[in-house]
């Protein structure tokens, strides 16, 4: 019986825990939260992640929320797998993507599903759901210029180390085009995208 058990729904950031766990090769159960029942907001989900949303990690020690936590977690837990720099300035280079990626493009992607509870303010909901293009633009912009600028220092979010931010970029930039983006405005995101999908862990995360 695996010791990891990742509450999980398919198209979400926890899609970004499913790579890390299959690129660390990390016995895990996976248990599916069925959206489309709110089974999110249930009793017993709450009782598991009392925000009501995925991704979380149950462990021996007790239960883990949020993506940036879970993937050094998952890193570092399996460290046989190079999956975070060991240095302190590359792991911190590392939490300041995941950290990104959570608080502007997680935001940004998010106003589409929490406008729809807003059907009692129509005219707000309709500006709010309006914005969601321009604001992922934005954010995959500066991923774009500043964090993918240089492809001379290798392949990957960091560089030459592939890591758990890989997997997390691949997650989010999923989401351009049900935002109404096409990914081909960005074309280093574009091209990270493409190496991705030829991984094995994420193939296998997928399926
Ligand atoms: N800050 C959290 C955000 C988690 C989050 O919002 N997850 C979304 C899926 S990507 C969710 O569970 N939404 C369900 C809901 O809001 O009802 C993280 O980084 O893990």
């Amino acid at each position: 019986m695996p010791v990891l058990t990742l509450y999980y729904a398919p198209g979400t950031c926890a899609q970004a825990v499913r790579i890390a766990l299959e690129e660390a090769q990390a016995p895990h159960a996976l248990v599916r939260v069925d959206f489309a029942s709110q089974q999110q907001r249930t009793p017993e989900y709450l009782a598991v992640n009392p925000k009501g949303r995925v991704p979380a990690l149950a462990t021996e020690h007790g239960t883990l929320t949020e993506t940036p936590a879970l993937l050094v977690y998952v890193a570092q837990r399996f460290a046989q797998a190079n999956l975070a720099p060991s240095d302190a300035f590359g792991l911190a280079r590392m939490q300041e993507f995941n950290s990104y990626l959570a608080s502007t493009v997680h935001i940004a992607h998010a106003h589409r599903p929490r406008a729809a509870r807003w059907a009692d303010e129509p005219e707000a909901q309709a500006a709010m759901q309006r914005k969601v293009p321009a604001n992922m633009r934005e954010c995959f912009a500066l991923i774009e210029r500043h964090y993918l600028a240089d492809a001379a220092k290798g392949p990957w979010v960091l560089g030459e180390q592939y890591s758990v931010a890989d997997g997390y970029l691949f997650t989010v930039a999923g989401w351009l085009k049900s935002d109404g983006v096409d990914i081909a405005e960005f074309p280093r995101v574009a091209a990270h995208s493409q190496r991705m999908a030829q991984r094995p862990a994420v193939q296998r995360a997928l399926a």
